[in-house]
C-alpha cells in the first residue's frame, strides 16, 4: 500500500483565512460591522502562549478587531468575572475566548458560564454544547470545528462511514462526535479505560486522535486505508540524544505518524495538520457570531 496523502491543514487554514478576510471586508463595506474578538489570559501556561502569538496576528491579518487582556496568575475569580461581564457588554466585541487552563483557585465552569453564549466562540458554554447536541445553529468548538472542515475536503461521503474518537473530552472528544453524528457517520467514543482499544480503532474508516499522550496510537491500531486526523499537540525530547540532554523538544501528535502513514489513505500531520485549523476556526467564529448578532447573512466559504 502506498504512503497515506498528507492533509495539509496548514495550507487549508491559509485558505480558510483568506475567505475569512474576505469575508471581513465585505462586512465592513455592506453593513459597516467590524468582527472583533477578545482574548482573556490568567497567567502563562506555556501551550497556550504559542495560541495566543499565532491568534493575535492572524486576527488582525483577516481585517477583525483583536483585543488581548493578560491578567495576573493572582487574578481573583471576582475580577476575572467582572471583565467577562464587561465584554459581554461591549458592542465592539463579538467573541469572547477565556485561555484555558486558568489558574487552579479559579473555577473554569464558573468562567465558562457567565460568557454571552453568543459570545462563545470556543463554543464551551453549556447552552452551545446543548444546541450541537440537538441540532441547533451553535456556536461549534473550534478543534472539532476545523477537523469537519479537513474530513468533509478529504472524503467524498461521510455518510455511514465507521469513525471511532479516541478521547471524550468536552472540548474535543464529545463535540466532535456531535458533528460526526450528523454526518451520518457511525460513532464510536473510546478513551483510555475501553477494552481492545486497538481493536476498536482498527475498525474505524475515520479514526480521531484527541487523548493527549505522543504517539499513543501505533500503526498497527489502523485499518488499511483510513483517514486518521490527529489531534494531539505533545511536546516531548529530542530525537538526538545531546539536543535533549541540552533541553530541546519536538512537538508529536497522538498518533504514531512514521507507523501510521504507511497504512493510512489519509493522515494529519503534528505540526501543520488540526492545530492551524483550530486558530482559523475561532476566526471563524468570531465572524458566525458578529453576523448572528447583526442579524446579517454568513458569508459563504467560512462554515461547514
Ligand atoms: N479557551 C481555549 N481555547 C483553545 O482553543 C485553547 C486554549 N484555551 N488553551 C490552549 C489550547 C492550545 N491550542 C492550540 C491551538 C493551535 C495550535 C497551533 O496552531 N499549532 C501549530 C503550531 C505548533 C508549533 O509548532 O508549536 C501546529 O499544530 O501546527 C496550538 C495550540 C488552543 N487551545
Amino acid at each position: 500500500m502506498a504512503e497515506a496523502r498528507i492533509i495539509d491543514g496548514k495550507g487549508f487554514a491559509a485558505g480558510l483565512r483568506a475567505r475569512i478576510g474576505a469575508a471581513v471586508e465585505q462586512l465592513r463595506t455592506t453593513h459597516a460591522l467590524v468582527p472583533g474578538l477578545a482574548v482573556v489570559l490568567v497567567g502563562e501556561d506555556p501551550a497556550s502562549a504559542i495560541y495566543v502569538r499565532n491568534k493575535g496576528e492572524q486576527t488582525r491579518e483577516a481585517g477583525m478587531h483583536s483585543v488581548t487582556h493578560r491578567l495576573d496568575a493572582s487574578t481573583s475569580q471576582d475580577e476575572l468575572l467582572r471583565l467577562v461581564n464587561q465584554l459581554n457588554n461591549d458592542p465592539s466585541i463579538h467573541g469572547i475566548l477565556v485561555q484555558l487552563p486558568l489558574p487552579g483557585h479559579i473555577d473554569a465552569q464558573a468562567v465558562l458560564s457567565a460568557i454571552d453564549p453568543a459570545k462563545d466562540v470556543d463554543g464551551f458554554h453549556v447552552v452551545n454544547a446543548g444546541r450541537l447536541s440537538v441540532g441547533l445553529p451553535a456556536l461549534v468548538p473550534c478543534t472539532p470545528l476545523g477537523c469537519m472542515m479537513l474530513l468533509k475536503d478529504t472524503v467524498k461521503d461521510l455518510r455511514g462511514m465507521h469513525a471511532v474518537v479516541v478521547g471524550r473530552s468536552n472540548i474535543v472528544g464529545k463535540p466532535m462526535a456531535q458533528l460526526l453524528l450528523q454526518a451520518d457517520c457511525t460513532v464510536t467514543i473510546a478513551h483510555s479505560r475501553t477494552r481492545d482499544l486497538a481493536g476498536i480503532c482498527r475498525e474505524a474508516d475515520i479514526l480521531v486522535a484527541a487523548v493527549g499522550r505522543p504517539e499513543m496510537v501505533k500503526g498497527d491500531w489502523i485499518k488499511e486505508g483510513a483517514v486518521v486526523i490527529d489531534v494531539g499537540i505533545n511536546r516531548v525530547p529530542a530525537r538526538d540524544p545531546a539536543a535533549a540532554a541540552a533541553g530541546k523538544t519536538r512537538i508529536v501528535g497522538d498518533v504514531c505518524y512514521a507507523e501510521a502513514a504507511s497504512v493510512a489513505g489519509a493522515i494529519t500531520p503534528v505540526p501543520g495538520g488540526v492545530g492551524p485549523m483550530t486558530i482559523a476556526c475561532l476566526l471563524a467564529n468570531t465572524v458566525t457570531a458578529a453576523c448572528r448578532s447583526a442579524g446579517v447573512p454568513l458569508p459563504a466559504g467560512i462554515g461547514l
